[in-house]
């Protein structure tokens, strides 16, 4: 029988479960057991590929140290652990006699082998996961991937611990933006670095901002960065010391409850992101990065915590969110086309950790006592599903105009060496004609020394010619991609909004059906293009390696290769602008219907808004909300590092409105304190006044900003007299509808002043 001989011993009678047959038949047994000792030798050479799963044991807690409860996880090293072992056998008597079977009265152990990229014991510390984590992830990030972690576990696992720890033990967060810092300072002779944070959490399908508790905000995609909460003030950091205060400072405000399983439970989703904007000093190429660390609300079950009434439907919300998560994690797992992130915030939040571009590690938290059997058990299978997504990671690199500036000159350059090197083959044609009175080419070459053969001149430059086919094809493919891919970015878009303004009306799901099979039909081309796409690398690839081939044996044929080589740079860099134009066509485009649209929104939401205060219903928080509204189109609309945007924020000054809150805005904004890095909509001229141009729909927010009407007092009106008079045809317009212009004269009088509550 196949052996398999680990540091903390011999196992082979431990199980790799896949599924339930795989209990029962030795056979199946030993051939897994087999495929997982090659799978442990392999994990490393595909981790780049697959998110990285780690399982944490945590010490158990008084409790647990209790009779009642007897350890169910044993790891064996550190990269297995096993589920429910099976005890030491004791000598179980029957009838006095001594049986060779086990006790039947006794529950079967699982006695489950479960394998991951690392296993940690009750020994480690903080500082050894985020060794053997999160320390890696500073070099990709450098290199401009988006990288996320995720804590995942029962309540009381040990999540919050791993994540932020505390003072004596800092968790990986700190530990990784420590390490981010130096590496900061290492890089920054050639860098440029920005960097901003926030931290939110989801609760209850709400977001809301943990550093600026306020009102809910909203998810968007972003081109640059993927999902992002629109609103949301990115706090810009120097040094890793501010962190800790600030992240102890969110927490407070993150929801906690106490539950039977841990005294400071926190029942939401808290996600900590680090956006990096990188630029180089030489050749102006800019990288941006994000990084994600997400504390997962704990996945135990409702009995676990105990929790009834309220805690009950928050624990129901969070399993929901959770649900949604492990679906998303089987479609991904599974390698289904349709992935269901729209399913809740918190999907959608970590969509790119999931199944985008991003360097993904989930470190999955365990409590090792039987009081947690069930929620050990869950969590172990979890984190085995999700070790087998496949990430996409790639870097971040932004063609911004300096890039075209650079490539404009990349064609230029080319242009010049084209036109020496054909300049220096008619000499030396010329000179070989005069020399021979031939104008065979080989006899050319013979004069400037290069003596080609004329068979391998006509082959390379076939190879050429095919190379150049090629890449024209390439080129009208990667076009279309692109275009595909910031349509497809703009439904998703649209299905956000749709989803945001419309209640659940017929209109609504049809709205998504379109959408969603619109959506379905872009991903599907884009998938077509990019397999072609690789395709014709591939065969690009290949003819490459022919020249090189054809240079190592005939080293004479270089003239021909630099100067075919450069031909192809020189249409390269055509191809790239071009690309580039067409891109910034689509976008602009883009950005003037959205500002189309926020116009009729802005008008709309100023008649809503009137008509809802004119009748006295405007709560505190409208106002508010509808203020912060005002001030957001002002430009603070997604998270972005927009190039004229300095960091800290510089002030800016905000119209005509001049209450309180407007100038403690101002000034924190003055501090730098916060700083929102986005400017979707922001008008970058600036007045000669020193203000920043607002958009149209912020001037007419702001110019038209709610007056009170005169107080009117109550009149009580007969019945009869008050009663609505049927519309007529002979009726002006202005009869008829509410004017939105003219709410006052429209609105009746109220019977009773009372101002409702939030
Ligand atoms: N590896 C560890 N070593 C020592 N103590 C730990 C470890 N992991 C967790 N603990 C302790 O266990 C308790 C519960 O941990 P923690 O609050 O991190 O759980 P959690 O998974 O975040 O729970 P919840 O989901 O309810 O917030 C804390 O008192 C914490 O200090």
């Amino acid at each position: 029988m196949y052996k398999l001989y680990l540091k903390g011993g011999d196992i082979d009678s431990v199980k790799m479960v896949k599924n339930k047959r795989d209990l029962k038949s030795p056979r199946r047994r030993s051939s897994l057991l087999s495929r997982a000792g090659v799978r442990g030798k392999l994990s490393s050479a595909k981790a780049s590929a697959n998110i990285k799963v780690v399982v944490r044991v945590r010490p158990p807690n008084e409790k647990e140290t209790g009779d009642n409860s007897r350890m169910v996880v044993k790891v064996i090293n550190d990269q297995l652990l096993v589920f429910d072992p099976e005890e030491d056998s004791q000598p179980f008597f029957y009838h006095g006699v001594e049986q060779k079977r086990r006790d039947l009265l006794k529950k079967a152990h699982k006695n489950m082998k479960f394998y991951f990229d690392r296993v940690y014991g009750f020994d480690a510390s903080n500082n050894d996961v985020f060794e053997t984590t999160t320390d890696s992830l500073i070099n990709r990030l450098m290199d401009g991937c988006n990288c996320s972690v995720f804590v995942y576990g029962a309540t009381g696992a040990g999540k919050t611990h791993t994540m932020l720890g505390h003072a004596e033990h800092p968790g990986i967060t700190f530990l990784t933006m420590q390490a981010l810092f130096e590496k900061k300072t290492e890089l920054s002779s050639e860098r440029d670095f920005e960097l901003g944070v926030t931290y939110l959490e989801v609760y209850n399908e709400n977001v809301q901002d943990l550093l600026n508790p306020g009102s809910t905000l909203h998810l968007r995609e972003d081109g640059k960065y993927g999902v992002v909460v629109a609103g949301i003030k990115v706090k810009r950091i120097d040094a890793s010391e501010e962190l800790f205060e600030m992240l102890d400072k969110g927490n407070k405000n993150r929801t906690q409850h106490p539950t039977d399983a841990n005294a400071e439970s926190s029942r939401s989703h808290a996600v900590f992101q680090v956006y990096m904007k990188m630029t180089f000093k030489t050749t102006g190429q800019v990288r941006v990065a994000k990084l994600s660390m997400i504390d997962l609300a704990g996945s135990e079950r409702g009995a676990a915590t105990g929790c009834a009434g309220m805690r009950f439907t928050e624990g129901a919300n969070i399993n929901r969110s959770l649900l949604a998560l492990g679906n998303c994690i089987n479609s991904l797992a599974g390698g289904l086309k349709h992935v269901p992130y729209r399913d809740s915030k918190l999907t959608r939040l970590l969509k790119d950790s999931l199944g985008g571009n991003c360097q993904t590690i989930m470190i999955a938290n365990i409590s090792p006592s039987s009081i947690s059997y069930e929620d050990t058990y869950n969590t172990l299978k979890y984190a085995t599903r999700a070790k087998k997504i496949k990430s996409n990671v790639k870097k971040n690199v932004m063609n911004t105009n300096v890039d075209v500036e650079h490539y404009s000159k990349l064609v230029e350059e080319n242009e010049q060496l084209k036109l020496r090197l054909e300049e220096a083959l008619k000499n030396a044609n010329a000179a070989e004609k005069e020399n021979n009175g031939s104008n065979d080419l080989a006899n050319v070459e013979l004069s400037c020394e290069c003596n080609i053969n004329s068979e391998s001149r006509t082959k390379l430059l076939d190879i050429f010619s095919e190379t150049r086919k090629l890449q024209d094809r390439l080129h009208k493919l990667e076009m279309h991609e692109q275009l595909l891919s910031v349509r497809r970015m703009m439904k998703e878009n649209a299905d956000a909004r749709i989803s945001d303004v419309c209640t659940d009306t017929p209109e609504k799901t049809k709205g998504h059906k379109r959408l969603g099979a619109t959506l379905e039909r872009l991903t599907k081309n884009v998938n077509i293009l990019q397999e072609e796409l690789s395709v014709l690398q591939g065969n690009k690839k290949k003819l490459q390696e022919q020249v090189t081939d054809m240079l190592q044996s005939e080293p004479n044929l270089k003239y021909i290769v630099d100067l075919e080589g450069a031909k192809l740079n020189v249409l390269e860099s055509k191809y790239e602008v071009e690309n580039q134009v067409k891109l910034n066509e689509k976008l602009s485009e883009e950005i003037r219907a959205q500002g189309e649209m926020i116009d009729k929104m802005s008008s709309l939401l100023r008649t809503c808004y009137l008509h809802v205060k004119g009748h006295g219903f405007a709560t505190d928080t409208l106002d508010k909300d509808y203020q912060t509204i005002v001030r957001d189109l002002q430009g603070f609309h997604t998270v972005s590092f927009h190039e004229n945007i300095p960091l800290p924020c510089s002030p800016i000054a905000i119209g005509n409105s001049n209450s309180n809150e407007e100038e403690s805005r101002k000034r924190k904004l003055n501090e730098g304190s916060t700083c929102s890095l986005d400017s979707t909509f922001v008008s970058n001229s600036v007045k000669p006044s020193g203000k920043p141009a607002l958009t149209a729909c912020a001037e007419l927010l702001l110019t038209k900003v709610y007056k009170p009407p005169a107080k009117k007092v109550a009149r009580v009106v007969p019945l009869k007299e008050n009663r609505l008079r049927k519309p007529t045809a002979a009726m002006g317009t202005s009869q008829r509808f509410p004017s939105a212009r003219s709410p006052c004269n429209v609105i009746p009088p109220r019977m009773k002043s009372s101002r409702p509550k939030d």
